[in-house]
């Protein structure tokens, strides 16, 4: 059996997995291929010689027209991608008349048959690709909340630390607040990875991390991991005083749970060491200066036996 070229361009067309309609001059239809039909409910019989904008009011105005005059008074070939208009045709998925717009990607290409101008106008059903980068930037965002936790511990990490300090402070300078900041290191933390080994060391770490959020009662409080073994507790609206006495309850909570430490250690069980300094309108208004002014005072409390707490108004 021989086939025509022409018909079987024609079944070709009505198979492809785009959208397919060509336009004359004044806009009319005279190509509707198969993939229109279920997606936008009309026939090719019923489209046909009808124009465009008269089949889709909603076009006047869009980019498409301005696609399809560009085409047929100047030539020009023009890509609409998703990323421009989602879905400038109304077409939803096939046979679903009440689903969700496709998200399309638009070709409009002139050609000339003879004497007379006509446009091609491909659709593609992206929606598949635009899905995908919704799920990208969802995942995108949720890693970008996950950097600002320790992967280790599940408290405030370092990045969030650095980042909550200097907003803190700022809000402090501008209200005229208060505002404390204890660093708090293990004592001889390196006795007892090397009595116990690194992963009970990690476990121990966890730990203290969980035990320092707990104690930390107030919501804008922020206890995070600020390197090693080493933690720090950003206390907003809270004196020196006040201060002192949190970083005593976080330290006593510590000792009280009674951590067999290694022999080597200083004390028999797990302790803390803790510098607290606070916000000082004419001294301590930089991160770094407080940041500072906090570990000298850590250094004082372990110079001075460990398990303690020493204020940088002591140091
Ligand atoms: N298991 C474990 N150990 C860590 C981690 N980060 C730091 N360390 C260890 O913590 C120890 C800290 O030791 P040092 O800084 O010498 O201080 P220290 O032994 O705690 O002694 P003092 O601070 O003076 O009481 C080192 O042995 C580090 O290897 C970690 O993520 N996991």
């Amino acid at each position: 059996m021989i086939h025509s070229e022409p018909d079987l361009t024609a079944r070709a067309v009505n198979l492809l997995n785009c959208g397919v309609v060509v336009l004359d001059a004044n806009h009319e239809i005279v190509l509707w291929n198969g993939w229109m039909v279920p997606r936008s409910g009309r026939a090719a019989s019923r489209v046909r010689n009808q124009s465009l904008f008269d089949v889709f009011p909603v076009l006047r105005g869009s980019r498409v027209e301005a696609a399809v005059l560009g085409a047929l008074a100047d030539n020009v070939t023009t890509a609409i991608p998703q990323t421009e208009e989602h879905s400038p045709f109304p077409l939803r998925q096939a046979g679903s008349f009440d689903g969700p717009p496709i998200d399309q990607a638009v070709t409009v290409t002139p050609f000339s048959e003879g004497d007379e101008r006509f446009c091609l106008i491909e659709i593609r059903d992206v929606s598949g690709t635009v899905d995908r980068e919704r799920r990208l930037l969802d995942h995108a965002e949720s890693l970008r909340a996950r950097s600002y936790v320790d992967g280790l511990t599940g408290i405030s990490n370092r990045r969030y630390f650095d980042v909550a300090l200097d907003r803190e402070l700022r809000r402090a300078q501008r209200a005229g607040g208060e505002l404390s900041l204890l660093l708090i290191d293990i004592d001889s933390f390196k006795a007892y990875n090397d009595h116990f080994g690194h992963q009970q060391g990690d476990a121990c770490l966890v730990t203290v991390a969980q035990a320092l959020a707990g104690q930390l009662k107030r919501p804008a409080d922020i206890a995070a991991r600020y390197g090693g073994e080493e933690f720090a507790a950003i206390l907003p609206d809270t004196s020196a005083e006040q201060a002192l006495t949190v970083a005593n309850a976080i330290r006593e909570h510590v000792a009280s749970l009674g951590l067999e430490h290694a022999p080597a250690a200083a004390h028999p069980v797990v302790t803390l060491s803790i510098g607290v300094a606070s916000f000082d309108r004419e001294r301590l208004h930089e991160p770094a200066a407080l940041v500072e002014a906090a570990d000298k005072a850590l250094y004082a409390a372990k110079h001075a036996g460990r398990n303690r707490v020493v204020s940088s108004a002591q140091a």
